[in-house]
């Protein structure tokens, strides 16, 4: 099976930092990958490098098998989304108008949405429980209420590929889980995510895969069941962590 997303060797470039360990990893279609590691590791440069948005020090990102650089801008935005954590308004949008951009690439060049468009946005603001904020401007919705909004715009980009930068940003608990279950049903559909994150307990209980950035420039990558460990978290986190069972999933509390 052809990786989505292939990293070969890979340091990220942070400015005025030593390069740390190559990253090597694949996400295959049907993986939900975690990345984490301390605030200022360097998980939303990664996030971005792996988009094309900025350039690497070292090594290659391969997506579908083809060097990220072969790819032309339009087929990259049809295969590979990104959800951003900061987001910057440059003119006054609307709910829908700011979801129909998650159409660009599929439309004719010089034509406007269409009707399967506008169904395609309608359908993910109903997915993530937006669609009643259609008319709205975005600058007047909550925070929770824009994360979704960002969200649905991905979804209706219809990607093979999720790069989210702590998709649960700003969500209450019950939208927190129903955007993990969203990014595992795209996984399950044969997407590949990969996604930032903070929250240990989502990461255990949604991820198959796990990428540990640690500040002293070392990675680990494998499996959740390998990386998700209360020693190897401890270190990364620079806080003691005890894990427990529950409800088939681990959880971590930490130490007082
Ligand atoms: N333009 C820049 N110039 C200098 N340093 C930068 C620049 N952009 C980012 N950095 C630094 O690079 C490091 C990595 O930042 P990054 O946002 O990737 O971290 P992160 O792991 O996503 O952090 P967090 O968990 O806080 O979101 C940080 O120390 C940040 O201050």
């Amino acid at each position: 099976m052809t990786p989505l997303l292939q990293v070969k060797n890979l340091v990220i470039d942070i400015p005025q930092r030593a390069g740390g360990e190559p990253l090597e990893f694949a996400v295959l279609p049907g993986q939900v990958w975690g990345v984490l590691g301390p605030n200022g590791v360097g998980k939303t440069t990664l996030l971005h490098t792996l988009a094309g948005l900025r350039p690497a020090r070292a090594g290659e990102v391969r997506v579908k098998g083809r060097p990220l650089q072969a790819w032309r801008r339009r087929a990259l935005a049809r295969m590979l989304a990104v959800l951003f954590q900061e987001r910057h308004e440059s003119f006054p949008a609307t709910v829908m108008e700011t979801v129909l951009i998650g159409r660009h690439p599929w439309l004719p060049p010089w034509q406007l949405e269409r009707p399967e468009d506008i169904a395609l946005a309608r359908q993910a603001l109903e997915r993530l429980a937006v669609a009643e904020l259609a008319p709205r401007l975005l600058s007047t919705l909550s925070g929770g209420e824009r994360q979704r909004v960002a969200i649905a715009t991905v979804l209706a980009q219809a990607p093979q590929l999720w790069l989210a930068d702590e998709p649960t940003n700003h969500l209450d608990l019950h939208h927190q889980v129903g955007v993990m279950a969203l990014l595992a049903q795209q996984a399950a559909a044969g997407c590949g995510v990969l996604m930032c994150m903070h929250d240990l307990n989502l990461a255990a209980r949604w991820c198959d895969h796990v990428l540990l950035l640690y500040p002293d420039g070392a990675v680990r990558a494998g499996t959740a069941q390998q990386m998700l460990k209360p020693e190897l978290l401890s270190e990364l986190y620079r806080q003691p962590l005890v894990a427990a069972e529950v409800d088939g999933a681990r959880v971590f509390v930490p130490v007082k």
